[in-house]
């Protein structure tokens, strides 16, 4: 497997907004990456930097080893959904599409053909007169379309109900089997698309807080409930993101290695494992980053990039 995108140490400045601070990573090829993080967190702006649209303020992003700044060679491998796209005045659905087509070398045309039917798109409405949710149809009708080798998709679905949305991941996922992409989907609804998702970079306040795989993920972060002095010796071994006391019961979510001897030990302890979703270990992760930034102030911060 060969990588698409690397980042090493992208910071991007904007006056006194640091939006991405000192970031690396990479992303593998015909993969589905999640960006996630909070509102701010910097994900749209590394988005603009990975499709040429911003000049990172320093370190070297790379899409398959050369920078996307003004190449259109590079480009012409790129599709970006965004959930800002502006249209001519005049134009219409097909119009959208046939620019479409003649910008992504990829393009199916009987597949953007059966998205329209299914999303149930008017060819020939204005594309200012679309709802917000036609809008984003729009939008992902073209980037599923452009089968670009790689496809970023900026919070896609805004204004779209829950069976446009369904058929989006559905769509997604069948063509993404049949012909293999690397896609990086920023999202906010974490629980819907925690199933998609192979690789997860999570970022806070412009920093990589997490960059892992899914199924790692899964592995590196547990809640255990039980008698309170049990999860205490426990939880004294791993770093614990969250507690819930329920009188001398508790229940903590912590992260480290939870491998066949650790789950042996905590059974043994009398404590029961909870697997947790993807939106509660981002929710617990970015919370547990926040109150250590708090202790930035008093010079106690830690990275905490989980690999
Ligand atoms: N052109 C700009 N000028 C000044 N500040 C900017 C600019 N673009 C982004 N920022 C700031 O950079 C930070 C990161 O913004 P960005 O849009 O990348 O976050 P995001 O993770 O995409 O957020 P959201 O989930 O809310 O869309 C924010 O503090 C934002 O205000």
């Amino acid at each position: 497997m060969s990588t698409v995108v690397s980042a090493q140490q992208v910071s991007k400045r904007f006056r006194d907004v640091t939006a991405l601070d000192d970031v690396s990573f990479t992303l593998e090829e015909n993969r589905i990456h999640g960006l996630l993080g909070r509102n701010g967190a910097g994900k749209t702006t590394l988005m603009q930097i990975m499709t040429g649209q911003l000049l990172a303020s320093s370190g070297r992003l790379t899409i398959d080893g050369r920078s996307p700044y003004e190449n259109e060679t590079v480009m012409s491998r790129v599709c970006f959904i965004k959930e800002s796209q502006t249209y001519p005045q005049y134009f219409k659905v097909r119009h959208a599409l046939e620019s479409a087509r003649l910008l992504f070398p990829g393009w199916d045309e009987d597949f953007a053909q059966a998205l329209l039917a299914d999303f149930r798109l008017p060819l020939n409405r204005q594309v200012r007169k679309l709802s917000r949710g036609m809008h984003s149809m729009l939008g992902i009708i073209i980037g599923l379309a452009s089968r670009a080798p790689l496809t970023l998709f900026d919070e896609p679905y805004l204004g779209l109900d829950a069976v446009a949305r369904h058929l989006f991941y559905d769509h997604l996922l069948t063509d993404y089997a049949e012909h293999p992409r690397t896609v990086v989907l920023s999202t906010h609804l974490i629980d819907e698309v925690g199933e998609l998702l192979e690789h997860v970079l999570l970022l806070d306040q412009g920093r990589v807080l997490l960059d892992t795989t899914a199924e790692d993920l899964r592995g590196q972060v547990v809640t255990v409930a039980g008698p309170g002095s049990a999860v205490d010796e426990l939880a004294a071994e791993y770093e614990e993101l969250h507690r819930e006391i329920l009188g001398r019961y508790a229940r903590a979510t912590l992260r480290g290695t939870f491998g066949t001897a650790e789950r042996a030990r905590a059974k043994a302890l009398g404590l029961d494992l909870e697997a947790v979703s993807l939106q509660d270990i981002v929710v617990r992760l970015t919370t547990a980053h926040a109150r250590s930034g708090d202790a930035t102030t008093t010079g106690t911060r830690k990275k905490e990039t989980l690999r």
